[in-house]
């Protein structure tokens, strides 16, 4: 990873920034994992982790931005994606969720089970937070998004491939019906 430019966004570094919220007085601070916000199109990964990322003081990364541009021109023409389409993208992104030296948060669909066994690849303890809502609810929010690669269509197709998080994989859901600062809250008190 040394000539694609950095998309990782947000302050710089606060490796003690997210502290036990509940814990006693002195209590030590505990330090932020590294998080996967996933989902399917429209769930809110890109508007809930960067609130995330905010609220916890650390950096976060949009992994749309490092789609290769062949990806987006098939998605917009579309035509879902194939494991083979995601593959070298989701190696990517574990590169980045491998290299950071802090606690992150990344938007990513990691729609399936070997999806997010690339991703723990670049760091076996991350946690997935999956964002889960009435179909209705989703699909009306993507749809009424402008200016986007990812056409409406695709929609049924993301559905299709989801495949929930398992009991044995690190994480939880989390239902996206409330406004963004009630969904990061419920996930603050759950990390
Ligand atoms: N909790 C929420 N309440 C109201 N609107 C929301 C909420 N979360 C997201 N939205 C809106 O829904 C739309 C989709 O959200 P967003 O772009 O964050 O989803 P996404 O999962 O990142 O989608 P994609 O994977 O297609 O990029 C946006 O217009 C966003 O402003
Ligand atoms: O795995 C996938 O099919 C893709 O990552 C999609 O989820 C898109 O990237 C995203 O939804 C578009 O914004």
């Amino acid at each position: 990873m040394t000539s694609q430019p950095s998309p990782l966004g947000g302050p710089p570094p606060a490796p003690d920034a997210h502290r036990a919220e509940s814990g006693e007085a002195g209590a030590a601070p505990t330090k932020f994992p590294k998080v996967v916000v996933m989902g399917v199109s429209g769930s809110g990964k890109s508007t809930i982790g960067q609130l995330l990322a905010e609220r916890a003081g650390v950096p976060f990364l949009d992994s749309d931005d490092l789609h290769p541009q062949a990806n987006k021109e098939k998605m917009a023409a579309g035509e879902p994606l194939d494991d083979l389409d995601r593959k070298p993208w989701l190696e990517l992104v574990a590169e980045f969720l491998r290299d950071s030296e802090v606690g992150m948060v990344a938007a990513c669909s990691a729609l399936k089970h070997s999806y997010r066994d690339a991703l723990r690849i670049g760091d076996p303890d991350l946690v997935f937070v999956q964002l889960t809502g009435v179909r209705e609810l989703i699909t009306q929010r993507q749809h009424d998004r402008k200016n986007h690669f990812m056409p409406p269509a695709l929609m049924q197709s993301q559905f299709d491939v989801l495949e929930p998080l398992r009991d044995d994989e690190r994480g939880f859901p989390v239902d996206v019906a409330g406004d963004p600062d009630d969904v990061v809250d419920e996930i603050l008190r759950r990390l």
